[in-house]
């Protein structure tokens, strides 16, 4: 503590009286003097040491101005406190040594040498105190000084430290600052769950109600389910006896179209099984300049006919009537006889095709006597030919059949025979067709290459007619008035089956459009191959009709494309009609006449029995089930 005292009170006076010059001083003053520079020299060293820290990496630190220059100093040990003791102590002896000092006479020289040699050997020993005084301090200097350093490095250590825990706080910050939003966000979250919460109870309370209204009515429901339950178990007992009454009805219903068809048959049989229609077309708009030949309709089924000035009174077959011959036909139609009219005769022969018979239906009449007209029309409704007027009927009566359980498959294929050529109305590649067998035991023939349509609609077989017709007039083109010179044949397979009864019907129906029936005179008759093979095709149609007419063994069918082909729809398993055309002109009254003769003799043809094909259904392809009936 005395050091303490020593080294910081005070030190400006310490450097004053060190400049003052020694000598003059008194011995106690010098006493003093010599303290003092023992505190002058204490008090430097440190100074400069304490001065400026040399930190590590060079850098200096200056001590705070209000930091003591020294602190207190830690009782070290033992040792320092007895030297410092030892200090005061011996500091103490100096002073009191001093203090009995004589005063030395000037003159007194050995007085003054021992009195200067006494205080040589007190400042002797007093500077070896201090040297020991400054030993000890240089020794607590050097501990503080390791102390400053490992405080300094403690401090270094202690910013890197901070350093490190400023980045981390920086760090620690960002992530408190996420927080803190995931923290908002998660509030938000939540008070939006709650709010969805809130409305999902709201909405489960309601449907919590709605779910006991509902069970409410589920249990009203279950009391009617019951009542309706005890309704209905009676009521399939009478759909029971409804459906045997219907399955009874059905037979009954089943027999009975038999039976229908029987008598349907009977009467076309008694109809006759060749008909001959004819029909008179009017005077059309370029030929209102002509005159019309002299037609009388005495009925229904005769008409007479003579020339416009009355000079042809030569008869055939037919009665003479004041210049005029009388021919009588199954059906004679006048010029304002309608398409619809003339089909409602021709509808019972469709009828007969559904049920399974053959039927052929020729328009013959020479050329613009209105056959194309009469089986093909215009594409008006009301103007409709025959064939469109047929399809439309087939499929209207086949909604009735299938009420009887029958269903019906439809073929259908177009072809003209053109100088004893078949062409393929529906595929004009110009390829080969020929007429063949389907067996050898059966009639039944088919034509080869021709392409066969099956039909669904009344659309799709129009379509195919739209084909045909073209084709035909492509044709016509090349050949001149082709079409007059060529037979066509619109043939239409009707295929009904009776899954339950497992019977099965075919009727064929042979729609056929004549080449003109005018004979060509002289020798442009005589010269063209088309010309003979007309002439020839339809004379045998005649010569096929004759011999069925007569019953003769030998029926010349192959003696023409024409009755080859139409072989089946000739004869025994078929009805035939005859629809002859003839022109109201003057100028075709010969014509005329020999069609009208031609037709009277089909008319007297008359066929036997026809038998209608009833097949058991076992393979609905092969012929050999077919059997008569
Ligand atoms: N019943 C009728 N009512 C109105 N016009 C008719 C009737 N019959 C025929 N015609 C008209 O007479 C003309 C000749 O008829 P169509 O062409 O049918 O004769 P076609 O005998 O078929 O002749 P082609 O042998 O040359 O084909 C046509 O213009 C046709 O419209």
């Amino acid at each position: 503590m005395v050091i303490q005292t020593i080294i910081t009170d005070d030190p400006p006076k310490v450097t004053r009286k060190e400049n003052k010059p020694p000598v003059s001083q008194p011995p106690l003053a010098r006493a003093k003097t010599m303290a003092s520079m023992v505190r002058k020299n204490t008090t430097q060293e440190p100074a400069v040491t304490r001065a400026a820290v040399k930190r590590p990496g060079g850098a200096t630190n200056p001590i705070p101005a209000k930091r003591p220059a020294i602190r207190p100093l830690p009782k070290t040990g033992a040792s320092s406190a007895a030297s410092s003791n030892s200090v005061a102590g011996k500091t103490s002896k100096t002073a009191a040594k001093a203090a009995p000092a004589k005063s030395v006479s000037k003159w007194d020289w050995k007085g003054r040498f021992e009195l200067v040699n006494t205080e040589l050997t007190t400042l002797k020993s007093k500077t070896k105190e201090l040297t020991d005084q400054r030993d000890e301090l240089q020794g607590i200097v050097d501990e503080f000084q390791e102390k400053e350093d490992i405080s300094t490095q403690k401090i270094v250590d202690l910013e890197a430290a901070n350093s490190q825990l400023s980045e981390e706080l920086t760090v620690v910050k960002k992530d408190m600052k996420e927080i803190t939003d995931r923290n908002e966000q998660i509030e938000t979250e939540l008070k939006e769950t709650k709010e969805s919460l809130d409305k999902a109870n709201a909405s489960l309370k309601e449907f919590r109600e709605l779910c006991k209204k509902h069970r409410k009515t589920i249990e009203e429901n279950a009391d009617q389910i019951k009542d309706l339950e005890t309704i209905l178990s009676s009521k399939s007992k009478t759909v029971d006896e409804l459906t045997e009454r219907v399955k009874d009805l059905q037979n009954l219903c089943h027999e009975m179209d038999k039976d229908r068809r029987v008598l349907h048959n009977t009467i076309q049989e008694m109809k006759g099984n060749i008909r001959v229609f004819c029909r008179v077309r009017p005077r059309i708009a370029k030929e209102s300049a002509k005159t019309l030949c002299a037609i009388n309709y005495i009925d229904e089924s005769t008409l007479e006919i003579g020339r416009a000035d009355g000079s042809d009174s030569l008869s055939c077959s037919g009665k003479i009537r004041g210049g005029k011959q009388e021919f009588s036909f199954d059906k004679v139609f006048p010029p304002t006889a309608s398409q619809a009219s003339v089909f409602e005769e021709l509808s019972m022969l469709v009828q007969s095709a559904l049920e399974g018979y053959n039927v052929c239906v020729f328009a013959y009449g020479q050329t613009g006597s209105g056959k194309t007209y009469t089986m093909e029309g215009s594409n008006d409704r009301e103007l409709e030919g025959m064939i469109p007027r047929t399809v439309r009927h087939i499929f209207d009566q086949m909604k009735e059949f299938e009420l009887l359980g029958w269903e019906y498959k439809i073929e259908a294929s177009f072809l003209e025979i053109y100088n004893e050529h078949i062409v393929d109305l529906l595929d004009f590649n110009q390829k080969t067709h020929d007429i063949r067998m389907v067996d050898s035991k059966g009639q039944d023939l088919y034509v080869t290459n021709l392409q066969v349509e099956e039909i669904h609609s009344p659309e799709e077989l129009h379509q195919c007619l739209r084909i045909a017709q073209q084709n035909r007039a492509v044709a016509a083109t090349k050949s001149n008035e082709r079409s007059s010179r060529s037979h066509s044949v619109a043939r239409i397979r009707l295929i009904g089956t009776h899954t339950e009864k497992e019977e099965m019907c075919i009727g064929n129906l042979n729609l056929v459009d004549l080449a003109g029936s005018e004979r060509l005179k002289g020798e442009e008759a005589a010269r063209t191959a088309e010309t003979k093979n007309i002439n020839k095709s339809l004379a045998n149609l005649g010569n096929v009709i004759l011999a069925l007419l007569k019953k003769q063994d030998h029926i010349p069918y192959r003696n023409s494309k024409l009755t080859h082909l139409l072989m089946p729809s000739l004869g025994g398993n078929s009805k035939t009609l005859m629809l002859l055309n003839i022109s109201p002109l003057d100028d075709c009254y010969n014509e005329t006449l020999n069609s009208l003769r031609f037709a009277s003799n089909v008319n007297n043809c008359k066929l036997g029995n026809v038998k209608r094909t009833k097949t058991m259904l076992q393979n609905p392809n092969s012929s050999n089930n077919t059997s008569q009936v």
